[in-house]
């Protein structure tokens, strides 16, 4: 049985249409990118008895944050061998048949759990070329199985949940929120954990498909695993940067909710996959609060009215289901 999601059958049309018409139009081509010298910060500097150090990585981290709300980090506390487990674990549960994946409770998993392109798409732009398991840390514990995936997927989140708190409070502080506020909002199960596969496109070379649309992550913060394919690019300034794969370093990503809460210090930007010729594989590890946790921006005047992430969260997916896109922040602005 194949594994693969029928996206050529299902999406036949809407492939056809947008291709020929852009095509046509000769517009929304993907434009020049190039790759990016993203801050990269030595966390070993962040133990380090040297105040001074120990001060300059901090100020690395604040500034990545406020400028391209994104960075890479080393010696994060993850070792390669624990990564290159994970995306072999991972590479064996999408070779699973996708009559398999489809099913409900698959892997014991809740519905909604298994995802694959975008069944309410009426455009290519809305279009992700990608499957994905899309899991609350909570709901590791009880998967079925897959042994392996499960033990690696816990030692991960348990592993990009320290690694989180440790990036948050050395952001937090900078802004004034104390990290209190995270340790009574965050409890280490409200967080999610997505494993994405990105089958090779045929239509890559068309440049009008990508492998995951560009969007804002709903979290305060993210901790991306991205194997050597590479594809990952960041907006910044109006321009797309592609996010060259270093197997040492792990991505860090600002969420909406930091956005937010630094009253817009810190930037939830932009983010895409394109799509390629080759397979590629990437995991993601989102720091979230609980649904009732209230997020309140930080800063006079607040930018920002106040809400909960339950409130966040439902918004976005109408904005979604009305729209065909998030909207995200602009929507509580003051
Ligand atoms: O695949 C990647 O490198 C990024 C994934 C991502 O942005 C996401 O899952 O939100
Ligand atoms: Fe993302």
């Amino acid at each position: 049985m194949d594994s693969e999601p029928p996206f050529e059958e299902t999406y036949k049309t809407l492939l056809q249409n947008s291709l020929n018409t852009m095509e046509v139009k000769g517009t929304d081509k993907f434009d020049i990118v190039e790759d990016c010298n993203l801050p990269l910060a030595n966390l070993i500097h962040i133990r380090s008895d040297d105040q001074l150090e120990r001060e300059s990585c901090i100020r690395e981290i604040v500034e990545a944050a406020r400028n391209w709300g994104f960075f890479q980090v080393v010696n994060h506390g993850i070792s390669i061998q624990e990564l290159e487990t994970l995306k072999i674990e991972q590479k064996k549960v999408f070779q699973q048949p996708f009559e398999k994946k489809i099913q409900n409770k698959f892997l014991n998993l809740s519905s909604n759990g298994y995802r694959w392109g975008n069944q309410k798409a009426t455009c290519l732009k809305q279009f992700s070329w990608s499957e994905a398991f899309h899991l609350s840390v909570k709901d590791i514990s009880s998967m079925t199985e897959c042994n392996n995936l499960r033990l690696t997927m816990e030692r991960f989140a348990r592993a990009a949940s320290g690694l989180a708190e440790t990036l948050v409070e050395i952001l937090a502080e900078n802004v004034g929120v104390k990290f209190t506020y995270f340790q009574e909002n965050c409890p280490p199960s409200s967080s999610f954990l997505r494993l994405n596969r990105y089958p090779p496109c045929p239509f890559s070379s068309s440049e009008l498909v990508c492998g995951l649309i560009p969007h804002t992550d709903t979290d305060f913060l993210s901790v991306v695993y991205q194997d050597r394919i590479g594809g990952l690019q960041l907006l910044k300034d109006g321009r797309w940067f592609g996010v060259k794969p270093n197997p040492e370093a792990l991505i860090i990503n600002i969420g909406d909710l930091f956005q937010a809460l630094s009253n817009g210090v810190y930037k939830s930007v932009k983010h895409r996959v394109v799509a390629t010729q080759f397979e590629r594989f990437s995991a993601a590890y989102f720091y979230c609060p609980a649904n009732e946790a209230m997020v309140e921006s930080h800063g006079q005047p607040a930018i920002y009215r106040k809400f909960s992430f339950k409130e966040y969260k439902q918004q976005s997916q109408k904005d979604v289901e009305e729209t065909g896109s998030k909207v995200g922040l602009q929507r509580f602005l003051l």
